[in-house]
């Protein structure tokens, strides 16, 4: 398919024009089957805003089966005549658009709108159900808008759809059936019980629900109402939904995202805002907003087009659900061992976010979705929730996808697998993580432990000496001299090495500790801006938030990892390592946390309120240190280093072989220095070699 961007579409010849025509009668007609479109909801109506402007531009051409201006897009039919047609929703999609519409309604009116009405829009299937004497005898779907489809036989399964009402009247309630997102997963459930394929999301399991006749299992929907036929026809959208309520039909007034009256537009905007972000919270999924004039006053005079009614209109939210590409799994071996699949995505954008990795949870969560690499799949993303893969398409398949490998030894350490329970596990469990762990925390950056490489860390943990890095600093001469290829002074040597790193800085220590979200720079900022492992061990995802750099979704991942490693931080504590303050204590300035000022380090210092980068190899005085040992010394004189140059920075260190940032700094005319006249500035804070 060549169609596919968003928004941008433009069709340029009548070829593909017809092309996008054929599509959209393709998806729409499988959208409303039995819902399994290969489209995202973003993408069909980018596709119809794309073919709607063709022929706009292009009248002559316009196709009679173009899903222009139709309900459904003239996709479905039905064979049982509506007793007032079933009509769909106008889209806007920001604000502006919005308040185009209302005026446009407000100019049809010739006076302003006597309130309005918000509320969410399920996403679901609209359905009418015709009820004599109370007793429900007929349920229908919407089809064209003119008849619909009968699938009276799958009303006993519909919650908040009554069976009797609680007044004996002839009535024709619409509204909404869907899977809430427990009935949904429970539907999964049942199916997989059953060797049916998963529905790929819950609106498509809804559509397909609704029309399966005989099924050897049920599974159970919702019914929200949110219209009437035959009731007082004064009655206003509120009072009518108040009706429907005492007549015994759930309505949206039972959750949190109820149907509220708001008297301006600008309330409206407020609400809508509210539900929104309501959203990921809601136990159902929506994929809008509803805005209707409230009276009844208001709708008769304001009347309804071919396609939609005037006096109401959907603000669409972005959806959450996509179809993305399943590229490759991957599989990831956790702090205790747990080996986790991951799902490696061709890039997709979700309400703002682009997309590339989703969770699969489990290795038999893969063989349950029956899963392929190079599947289209169906991605869920919502609020702050991890991306999911919700299901594979199976019906594009095109031959050329391959079955996921599953591991047959651990990614990491090489050992075998225990497969007994459902999370896969390194027969190592958290010795898994040691040795590397333990490697990582010896590194040069972080606490600096001479003689204690790969094979020695392979070494102590295989021993059984070394579990984590706390168990070093508890290390005996006896113990060293019992491995192999350790003599008296390598011995020694080793335990010297370690006794440093007791005294190591915070920065380092907490560096050492590998926190995910935290390399050496993160780490520098956390132990200035916090001061001690306790103040950071105490502090919330809030407080962590305040640390430059640091955005909630960090500050979140952090603290849970800290919770993750009190045990360790309690044995480091003990053996009192990291407890010395060596950081330059600082408050944090507030207002000026945009990511770039130097706020960090102390007043007073050499470089107090300069942006400093180091480019190019270091030479004469500073010949020794490390990338991550000149941004110590940058902080420890008052600056803030960084790793990219741009208009804040004030000073460029440029050595040996600098080059594009020595280049843009030129650029920027910002100051340049040498490493010598660097070291000559800086020279009392040097490490006496
Ligand atoms: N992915 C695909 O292939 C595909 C194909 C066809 C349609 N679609 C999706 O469906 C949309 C068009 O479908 P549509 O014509 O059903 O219109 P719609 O879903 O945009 O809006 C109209 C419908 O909203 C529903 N609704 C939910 N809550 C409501 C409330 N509180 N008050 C009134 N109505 C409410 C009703 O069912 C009504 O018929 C498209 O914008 C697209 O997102 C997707
Ligand atoms: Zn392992």
């Amino acid at each position: 398919m060549t169609f596919m961007t968003e928004n941008s579409a433009l069709l340029l010849s009548p070829a593909a024009y017809a092309e996008a025509v054929t599509t959209a009668l393709a998806a729409s007609a499988a959208y409303y089957g039995d819902g399994t479109t290969p489209l995202g909801d973003d993408e069909y109506d980018a596709l119809l805003r794309a073919i709607a402007a063709y022929e706009e531009a292009h009248p002559d051409e316009a196709l009679a089966e173009s899903p222009t201006g139709k309900v459904a897009g003239g996709a479905v039919q039905g064979d049982v005549p509506h007793s007032v047609p079933m009509l769909s929703l106008d889209n806007v999609f920001d604000a502006d658009e919005l308040a185009e519409w209302a005026a446009g309604l407000e100019r049809r009116l010739g006076h302003p709108v006597a309130g309005w009405c918000v509320e969410p829009k399920l996403d679901g299937l609209a359905v009418a159900a015709r009820y004599r004497g109370g007793r429900l005898v007929q349920l229908l779907t919407r089809g064209d808008g003119l008849a619909g489809e009968d699938i009276t036989h799958a009303a006993g399964a519909v919650l908040g759809l009554p069976p009797v009402l609680t007044e004996p009247v002839d009535v024709e309630l619409r509204g909404e059936v869907l899977l809430t997102t427990a009935q949904f997963e429970e539907a999964n459930r049942i199916r997989l019980a059953h060797e049916a394929t998963p529905f790929a999301h819950p609106r498509s399991g809804a559509a397909g629900t609704l029309r399966a006749k005989d099924r050897p299992y049920r599974i159970e929907l919702t019914f929200f109402a949110y219209g009437a036929i035959g009731l007082d026809e004064d009655l206003g959208h509120l009072a009518l939904l108040e009706e429907l309520a005492v007549l015994g039909a759930n309505t949206a007034a039972t959750t949190a995202a109820a149907p509220t009256r708001c008297e301006t537009l600008e309330q409206v905007r407020d609400r809508i805002d509210a539900i929104a972000g309501l959203r990921a919270d809601l136990p159902f999924g929506i994929d809008g907003v509803v805005v209707k004039a409230d009276t009844a006053e208001d709708q008769r005079q304001a009347g309804n087009g071919s396609r939609a009614p005037r006096w109401a209109v959907a603000r669409k939210l972005a959806a959450e659900h996509k179809v993305t590409r399943l590229l490759a799994v991957e599989w990831n071996v956790g702090r205790t061992g747990i080996i986790a699949p991951r799902a490696v995505l061709e890039p997709v954008v979700i309400d703002g976010v682009t997309v590339t990795y989703a969770t699969l949870h489990n290795p038999s969560d893969i063989a349950r979705r029956g899963l392929m690499i190079g599947d289209q799949v169906f991605v869920y993303r919502a609020g702050d929730v991890i991306p999911r893969v919700e299901a594979p398409l199976a019906d594009q398949r095109t031959g050329a996808e391959s079955p996921v490998v599953f591991p047959e030894a651990c990614p990491r350490c090489g050992d075998a697998i225990d497969t007994s329970e459902q999370r896969w596990r390194c027969v190592r469990g958290r010795g898994c993580q040691a040795v590397a762990s333990v490697i990582y925390a010896a590194g040069r950056d972080q606490l600096d432990i001479e003689g204690l490489g790969g094979t020695r860390a392979v070494q102590l943990v295989e021993a059984g000496l070394v579990k984590d890095i706390a168990d070093l600093f508890t290390l005996t001469r006896e113990q060293l001299l019992g491995l192999e290829r350790m003599g008296e002074t390598s011995a020694a040597n080793l335990l010297a090495a370690i006794e440093t790193a007791r005294g190591a800085a915070l920065s380092r220590v907490f560096c050492a500790l590998g926190v995910r979200g935290t390399g050496r720079t993160m780490s520098r900022r956390i132990a200035a801006h916090f001061g001690s492992m306790a103040a950071i061990r105490a502090a919330d995802t809030d407080t962590l938030a305040g640390v430059d750099g640091i955005g909630t979704e960090k500050a979140r991942v952090i603290a849970a990892e800290l919770v993750e490693l009190a045990p360790l931080l309690d044995k480091l504590q003990a053996q009192q390592v990291g407890v010395q303050v060596t950081e330059p204590q600082h408050e944090p300035v507030p207002g000026t946390g945009d990511g770039e000022a130097p706020e960090d380090g102390p007043a007073g210092g050499p470089l107090t309120g300069q942006a400093v980068v180091v480019t190019g190899s270091m030479t004469g005085p500073l010949a020794e240190l490390s990338r991550n040992e000149m941004n110590e010394l940058i902080e420890r004189a008052g600056g803030k280093a960084s790793s990219s140059v741009s208009k804040r920075t004030t000073l460029l260190v440029a050595g040996e072989k600098a080059g594009s940032k020595r280049a843009k700094a030129e650029e920027l005319g910002i100051r340049i220095l040498g490493p010598e006249e660097f070291a000559a500035l800086v020279a009392d804070l040097l490490p006496t070699p």
